[in-house]
């Protein structure tokens, strides 16, 4: 519960901003308008995902839409939809600097839950510090602040990129020393103290998982250090060749997204009394390019794999865990993985041909 005098000051320095900003009328026009519907329950939430467009929201919110029907998952990016994702279900033209636009939208839609994808990832970045500053860390506090003031739970992801060359690498605890060198480190380690603190000072429902690299078919990575394990699928595929921008023995957490998503909304639906903890490291496997190379060839025996090292990224790897540990999870909210290497690489190759398949039916 807030206290009164949190209650009126969040929403004043609220309304403050939106004088400064302006309106945000000129974007109705790449909105696929969401339908009021039912009122939301905690039982029925309505959910808006920020940075949908990306590598993760489009899976997510075709999971949550199964779950809580599809009128009740709204989409948003500053990105244009493809016809497909335009059709799938409501999707609203949102940038999460601008917090008028975000505040309408919260409040016309009757949104309670909040998925706050929207970052720049590690590499992207790197290349472009002001710009992640604005998004990553503006972003957050728009967010932040929409969330307390409508009182939504809110989710934000963070990543084994929160944790820097002084934290223990091999495996990685929830709670140890956190020094990234990165702008997207620093800014996600930003968002699980503020998050918690919104949470322990006032009551806010943070949550917050710390993915490792995500892997997946369908959708493109965007940006990131983890990136080369979805590439590999791709090349190695078109001409049998990858050229991998990290060494053969650099190895990292990674998971399926399947499995991302569904740990993402078991940890969203878990009660609150279960947990512990309000950011927690969930694992599923670890491996290095030199290893996933070695399982792939088991599908494609002359695969060509060479290594040619690029210093941002592989110096942003080499300071990040090698493994998670992610028993608080498991124990607190019964988190359980289902891909290990073997699957995630038969599913992977089986996924990407059938793409293929249908996209140049004359060509595969
Ligand atoms: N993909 C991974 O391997 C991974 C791992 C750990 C954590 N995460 C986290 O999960 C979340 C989603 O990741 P992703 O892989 O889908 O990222 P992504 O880079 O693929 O997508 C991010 C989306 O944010 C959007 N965006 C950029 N600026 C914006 C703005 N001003 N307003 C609104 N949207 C904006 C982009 O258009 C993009 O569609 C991120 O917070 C990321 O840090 C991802
Ligand atoms: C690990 C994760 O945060 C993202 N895929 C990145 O490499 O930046």
């Amino acid at each position: 519960m807030l206290p009164p005098t949190v209650r009126l000051c969040v929403p004043a320095a609220a309304v403050q901003r939106s004088l400064r900003c302006g309106c945000w009328s000129q974007r109705q026009a790449s909105t696929r308008h969401p339908d009021p519907g039912d009122t939301p329950t905690p039982g029925n939430p309505r959910v808006l995902i920020t940075g949908g467009l990306g590598q993760l929201g489009i899976g997510l919110a075709r999971l949550l839409r199964k779950q809580y029907g599809t009128e009740n998952v709204i989409l948003s990016d500053i990105k244009k939809p493809s016809d497909e994702v335009y059709k799938s279900g409501p999707f609203v033209y949102a940038d999460v600097t601008d917090y008028n636009n975000l505040r309408e939208l919260v409040t016309n839609q009757r949104v309670t839950w909040l998925v706050h994808y929207s970052a720049l990832l590690s590499a992207a970045g790197e290349a472009n510090v002001a710009l992640a500053r604005r998004v990553n860390i503006t972003g957050l506090h728009n967010v932040l602040d929409l969330a307390l003031e409508h009182s939504l739970r809110l989710f934000v992801p963070s990543t084994i990129g929160a944790f820097g060359p002084t934290s223990p690498r091999h495996p990685t605890p929830d709670l140890c020393v956190q020094r990234p060198r990165t702008i997207y480190g620093v800014s996600k380690v930003h968002c699980e103290l503020m998050g918690e603190y919104f949470h322990h000072k006032y009551g806010l429902d943070f949550r917050c998982l710390r993915y490792p690299g995500i892997i997946s078919a369908d959708s493109e990575p965007g940006g990131g250090t983890t990136d080369y394990a979805v590439k590999i699928f791709h090349d190695a595929l078109r001409s049998g060749r990858f050229e991998c921008y990290l060494r053969a023995d650099t190895r990292l957490p990674m998971m399926h997204i399947s499995d991302c998503h569904r740990a993402t909304l078991e940890f969203l639906q878990a009660p609150e009394r279960q947990l512990s903890l309000r950011t927690y490291n969930i694992a599923a496997l670890n491996f290095t390019p030199g290893e996933l190379a070695a399982e792939l060839r088991h599908h494609l025996p002359r695969l060509e794999v060479i290594y040619t090292p690029d210093r941002v990224r592989q110096g942003i790897a080499d300071g990040w865990p090698m493994s998670f540990d992610d028993s608080n999870a498991r124990r607190d909210w019964g988190w359980r993985p289902e891909f290990g290497l073997p699957e995630l690489v038969s599913d992977m190759l089986s996924t990407i041909k059938a793409q293929t398949q249908k996209d140049h039916p004359r060509t595969s």
